[in-house]
């Protein structure tokens, strides 16, 4: 029976035949004593997918058998539960519970793991059964659930009528960080940045504790949350300032909070009392340690929107929603993962400060200057694994034995990376040149402890090296001698009996035995006890040798058991360094940054920008850096840009507002979005693709390029367009970067043209932000002529008798023609329409000079 034949039977309404699938419907008093405890259970975590460890697998029953099965498409079948008939079951074998936890999870359910805390065999009646872990998507740890290139943030919100505090942790690293704010759209803002796996939301809903997946609506979640993300809707308790605040002083062991910054943040205090809160009440087995919490100011940063960290395609491309062209793939030449993390940490949230810049990009040049300490690094940083999420496996009790000798790996090459660095001066490579005594002491303790390359199981034992523990080492020689005797069992009892084929064997069920072929079963001494007859061997054992076997399998456990506990007893010492362990991580992954960007500089050919308080923008050959390396080398050709020069006789030569005409397809959008991209990559303290540059820090970068439908919203494109553009006017500064392409384009030319122009204008002259403005309005370029700050720009073509070359040269001047006719020509429109169209676009181009009309309309 296939997974759909089984559901579509089992969502029939319920009688005596057909399984249970409700555990409403179930009398309780009918169900057998297993089942009567998972619906306990199940009451306790109504929002949940249960899975209940019955011998070797995790099952789930009911309503949660019905999901389960369909989620992974895996058969539905049922089970009986007792007087009250067959109960629906879907079960994963034990051992793969982590791959398919993963897929439901990363569906957007919570699921609750009830695993047997005691041994089977040695239960009296029920086994005793727990839950262990509860698992939601930013509540995870497990290695093979996390993406390694990007952090994992579970975010918790408080909203108190404009004001908002959002706090964000992601527990597999332990970053933790909170801030507060006052405008709604800025915490929509700010979710969209972090992309938050999971959202803690207090609110007094009456389904508290469930987790509405993406897309879900509740009438208890606030607007401005943005509908893409999983939200958690809790009890508003933890998240009062009391409890929260008191939350926080117990977490960090503190009398106050003024050390964390967030004081007198009121906001920012309650939602990260409410997420710690959160986080200990899902890591039931697995205390989770978070780092000291640090609190930030969003305006401290760059400010992106997401329409422009969108249309900048900095972490994944507009078209196909990729990482392969974007901007993060052009630039990552990180050898760590942690390094992979911060880089894409850094571009979401650039920095304003021109010495934090300047920090970042003075440890570039060094590394650029000194080729074979990059290399060398680069080298070394290859070798350091995620050193960040594998102590934050090992303080939660999750790490295992393969795990702590990859830190100790990571820890023992920090000494060498110390000693590269030892005499270099910029800040970043100085925070590398003293590695605490500590870690060098627990990588050799742990390296001194822990076999080579132990074995995924921790309770098997063959993690532990000879010669730690004397305890350890009598079990083992005990278990060793006796499995001696064993071996040799088989050589005497052959002489003994004088049946040269005779073996000794072991299985599950019977233990050691000794083999015979039946045909000299009659050669057997008397002590032999005959056990299982096979069509060629009989298999006995003797009193001796079961008493070595009980020997053997109790030596074992115990050793195993030591072994166990000796290993625990080192994973509790690496947790215990786990804030030292992640502060040096910190630095490592800052400086694998900054050689991966000192790399890219060299490769690439990029400049040191010079970076000012002003608002001059100046680019010489300024190239972007996707589209350049998705070119042969040598096909990009660079173009300069000069915007906001203060002190200048010449006003229109360093315009605030540049028009920028060309043909379709001759590389506008290309390089709005270059100028955008310098600026980011500036402001991360990044080289940049141009051979000189001088940049005044943006407060904002703001970008409006190309129309599409937002159907999901049900927005017509012009009416996006028309928001994008609203919120550009209303929050630009003099200060800001404005990057428009198409302005007008969704509507009737004149109502079109009509709206560019008065945008263009009052960017001009009421903000002075600096702007380029892409448009295919000839018209505009009127504006240069009547305000000093606009200057008009083209990208040039050169016109063959049957063709169009683009050279994709940016130069002064406003082009007199859009060759869309010429386009339509090429591309097969009939000549009697192209000659047609020639002829109505003369007439309107007589009748549209808006200079013209100009005084009429100031
Ligand atoms: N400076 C450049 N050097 C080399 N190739 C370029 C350059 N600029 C753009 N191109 C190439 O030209 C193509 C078209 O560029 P782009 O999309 O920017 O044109 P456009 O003028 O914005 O067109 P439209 O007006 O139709 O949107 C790009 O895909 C790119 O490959």
């Amino acid at each position: 029976m296939t997974a759909a034949e089984s559901q579509t039977q089992l969502t029939e309404p319920h009688n005596s035949t057909a399984p249970l699938v409700d555990t409403k419907l179930a009398d309780r008093s009918q169900l057998s004593k297993m089942y009567q405890h998972y619906v306990e259970m199940k009451d306790k975590y109504p929002h949940a997918l249960l899975l209940y460890r019955v011998g070797d697998f995790f099952e789930t029953f009911f309503q949660d058998a019905v999901t389960v099965s369909r989620e992974l498409e895996l058969v539905l079948t049922s089970k009986h539960g007792g007087e009250a008939g067959r109960v629906a079951m879907t079960g994963v074998p034990h051992h793969a519970w982590e791959r398919y936890t993963t897929q439901l999870v990363e569906k957007g359910y919570a699921v609750v793991i009830c695993d047997q805390v005691e041994d089977a065999s040695e239960a009296v009646g029920l086994v005793k059964r727990e839950v262990t872990r509860i698992l939601t998507p930013g509540t995870l740890l497990e290695e093979g659930m996390l993406k390694t290139s990007r952090n994992n943030y579970l975010a918790a919100v408080v909203i108190a009528g404009n004001h908002w505090g959002l706090a964000h942790a992601d527990i597999s690293t332990g970053e933790f960080l909170t801030t507060q704010g006052s405008d709604l759209e800025h915490l929509t803002q700010e979710l969209m940045r972090l992309q938050p796996a999971e959202v803690v939301v207090p609110t007094n809903a009456p389904d508290l504790g469930s987790l509405l997946r993406p897309g879900e609506t509740s009438p208890h979640l606030p607007q401005c949350l943005p509908p893409s993300f999983c939200y958690s809707l809790r009890s508003q308790t933890p998240f009062t300032q009391g409890e929260a605040r008191a939350k926080l002083l117990e977490k960090f062991n503190l009398r106050s909070l003024e050390g964390l910054g967030c004081d007198h943040l009121p906001l920012a205090v309650r939602s990260a009392g409410g997420l710690v809160e959160y986080v200990e009440d899902m890591q039931k087995a697995n205390p989770v340690t978070l780092q000291k919490l640090r609190t930030y100011t969003i305006t401290d940063y760059l400010i992106l929107d997401h329409q422009t960290r969108r249309n900048l395609e900095i972490t994944q491309t507009v078209r196909d929603g990729i990482f392969h062209g974007s901007l993060l793939w052009s630039l990552d030449r990180t050898s760590t993962s942690m390094g992979g993390r911060a880089l894409r940490r850094w571009l979401l949230q650039p920095l304003l400060d021109i010495k934090g810049i300047r920090a970042r990009q003075d440890t570039i040049q060094e590394l650029m200057e000194d080729t074979p300490l990059r290399q060398n690094m680069r080298q070394l940083l290859r070798q350091i694994y995620d050193l960040e999420r594998l102590t934050g496996r090992a303080a939660s009790g999750t790490a295992n034995a393969k795990d702590l000798v990859a830190l100790a790996d990571s820890l023992s090459r920090l000494p060498q990376l110390a000693h590269l660095v030892a005499d270099t001066q910029s800040p970043f490579l100085k925070a590398l040149q003293k590695v605490p005594d500590v870690l060098g002491e627990l990588a050799q303790k742990l390296h001194a402890h822990i076999v080579e390359s132990p074995p995924i199981h921790l309770k098997e034992g063959g993690l532990i090296r000879p010669g730690i523990n004397p305890q350890l080492d009598e079990r083992k020689a005990t278990v060793e001698s006796d499995q001696q005797w064993i071996a040799n069992l088989e050589v005497e009892e052959r002489a003994k009996t004088g049946i040269p084929t005779l073996k000794v064997g072991f299985n599950k069920t019977f233990g050691y035995y000794l083999s015979v072929p039946r045909s000299k079963s009659d050669q057997v001494p008397d002590n032999y006890i005959r056990k299982q007859t096979l069509t060629n061997e009989e298999r006995y054992i003797t009193p001796d040798l079961k008493e070595r076997e009980a020997r053997i399998l109790t030596a074992r456990d115990d050793l195993n058991q030591l072994e166990y506990e000796i290993f625990v007893e080192l994973r509790q010492e690496v947790g215990e360094q786990g804030e030292v362990i992640r502060n040096i991580s910190r630095a490592v992954a800052a400086a694998d940054v900054l050689c991966g960007l000192a790399e890219l500089a060299v490769q690439q050919g990029y400049c040191r920008p010079e970076m000012i308080s002003g608002r001059e923008m100046m680019i010489v050959d300024g190239r972007h850096p996707v589209v350049e390396q998705s070119l042969p080398a040598g096909f990009f050709v660079p173009n300069s840009t000069h915007l906001g020069r203060e002190q200048t006789k010449h006003p229109e030569e360093k315009p605030d507002l540049v028009i920028l005409t060309g043909p379709n397809a001759s590389g506008k959008s290309c390089y709005l979005r270059q100028v955008g991209l310098i600026q980011l990559m500036a402001q991360i303290g990044s080289f940049v693709p141009g051979t000189w540059a001088k940049l005044g820090v943006c407060d904002r970068i703001f970008t409006r390029v190309g129309a599409v439908d937002d159907l999901a919203t049900g927005q017509s494109t012009f009416m996006v367009e028309m928001n994008e553009t609203a919120n550009i006017l209303n929050h630009a500064t003099a200060r800001s970067l404005v990057l428009l392409d198409e302005i007008g384009r969704g509507t009737a030319t004149f109502d079109g043209l009509s709206i560019a122009w008065a945008v263009a204008e009052y960017i001009a002259t009421e903000i002075r932000a600096r702007t380029i403005f892409a448009t295919h309005y000839h018209e505009l370029n009127e504006l240069a002529s009547i305000l000093p700050n606009v200057a008009n720009y083209q990208v040039t073509v050169k016109e063959l008798p049957d063709q169009i070359v683009f050279l994709h040269q940016v130069q002064p001047g406003g082009a007199d023609k859009s060759y869309g006719i010429e386009a339509g020509r090429l591309a097969g429109l009939p000549d009697v329409v192209i000659q047609r169209a020639k002829q109505v676009m003369g007439q309107i181009e007589k009748h549209s000079k808006i200079a013209m009309g100009l005084q009429n309309m100031e």
